[in-house]
């Protein structure tokens, strides 16, 4: 698929902007805070309805504007279609499909897909658990939009069992008998629930990452691997991660995950707080033995994201519509060899949008369209 046009209403620095685009490679190229950046982070919210920058819309909404409207024509083969969100921060979103009566925004998951490559990507080894978690289940629901129903009900219940177990934390601590715990069974359940769901699939993408990322990076990083995936469950046991080959069934994961819920209900309701779930996991990133996180070098730890990104891309075009990629402000960061290595990987894609500072950082396999951005101005410069 690729996006045939983009247009944006006060989102982040442009009160209006409408850009064309081919398929093939484009090119955004302008001095530092034009809004290079803000234009295919538009294209990354269609696909994932959030930002790779931000965890909240405000900011995404021009200053002093009340809302922000990203609209964008999608092509899939021969179908054309009309994709539009409105940013509301504070009340509810608003979506459009084909100028349509109002959708729920999660209904435009699945029209624009997206990989993005951005120098925020580092934080997927370096950083907290949390990223790795976003990055599975962003991946989850490019390749299963329901997913994000799912993802939203297991927030919901996490966040209503832990105000539960927090009364009665405080409860405790004050003396008291306790908050009325009878309805925590009834959390479990839900909990398990959605949690099994998200572990099943979580896993599954794990196995299926696993080869293709040691692959790419052999290709980024020749001799450099092997790179290795081990999903760490919060809950104990190969069902629920922990060692597993493969994913349980969802029964068994929910047996697993509803154990574990037993065996820590006594430190939940001391510490007022899930100790365990899908919330709790981790992605371990190995390079050769080694954990990446902590040992691995800064071009390893780069390798290895771009590595992550590109397998990604890989897992959704051989299970649905080619994915647009995104490469956001990354050559810069890297050295030649690397620059070279993944312009030509991502070159043969059905669309590519990269963003750069200067013409030099366009590796010369991703020449094809550009545009200058300047001072919220973007404008065809070639070819
Ligand atoms: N909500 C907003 N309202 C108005 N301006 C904003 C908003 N959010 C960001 N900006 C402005 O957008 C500019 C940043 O744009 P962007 O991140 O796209 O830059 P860039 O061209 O990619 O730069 P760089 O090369 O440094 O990454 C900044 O000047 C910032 O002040």
């Amino acid at each position: 698929m690729h996006v045939a046009h983009l247009s944006l209403a006060d989102f982040r620095s442009y009160a209006r902007v409408e850009v064309s685009l081919d398929p093939g490679v484009t090119a955004f190229v302008g001095p530092n805070g034009q809004g290079k950046t803000n234009l295919v982070e538009a294209v990354g919210y269609l696909a994932t309805l959030g930002s790779h920058r931000v965890s909240s819309d405000a900011p995404l909404v021009r200053m002093g504007a009340e809302r922000a409207v990203v609209r964008a024509a999608v092509v899939e083969g021969e179908r054309r279609q009309l994709v539009e969100l409105e940013l509301n921060p504070g009340r509810a979103n608003r979506a459009r499909i084909n100028r349509s009566s109002q959708v729920k925004p999660r209904d435009v998951l699945g029209i624009v897909r997206t990989v993005l490559f951005a120098p925020e990507d580092l934080a997927l080894v370096k950083g907290d658990p949390g990223e790795r978690r976003r990055f599975l289940d962003e991946l989850i629901t490019a390749r299963a939009p329901r997913m994000a129903g799912v993802r939203s009900d297991y927030d919901r219940v996490l966040k209503q069992r832990n105000t539960l177990l927090k009364s009665a934390a405080m409860a405790r601590r004050h003396g008291g008998r306790g908050a009325d715990l009878s309805t925590l069974d009834v959390w479990d359940q839900h909990l398990a629930r959605a949690g099994a769901e998200l572990l099943a699939q979580r896993l599954d993408l794990v196995a299926t990452l696993q080869p293709l990322a040691d692959k790419a990076y052999e290709q980024l990083a020749p001799g450099g691997g092997p790179v290795s995936l081990e999903y760490r469950g919060s809950a104990a046991g190969p069902a629920a991660g922990e060692g597993a080959q493969g994913p349980g069934t969802r029964e068994e994961l929910r047996d697993a995950l509803l154990g574990a819920l037993t065996e820590s209900r006594k430190q939940e309701i001391e510490r007022g707080v899930t100790l365990v779930g899908p919330h709790r996991d981790d992605l371990v990133l190995r390079l050769g033995r080694l954990p990446a996180k902590g040992y691995a070098s800064h071009g390893e730890s780069w390798s290895y994201a771009l590595a992550l990104r590109l397998a990604s891309y890989d897992v959704l075009r051989g299970e649905g519509p080619e994915p647009v990629l995104v490469l956001d402000d990354v050559f810069a960061e890297l050295d030649t060899r690397r620059r070279d290595r993944l312009a030509e990987l991502v070159a043969p894609a059905e669309q590519v949008l990269v963003t750069a500072a200067v013409d030099a950082d366009v590796p010369e396999p991703l020449s094809g369209a550009r545009y200058a951005v300047s001072e919220g101005e973007v404008e065809r410069a070639g070819p």
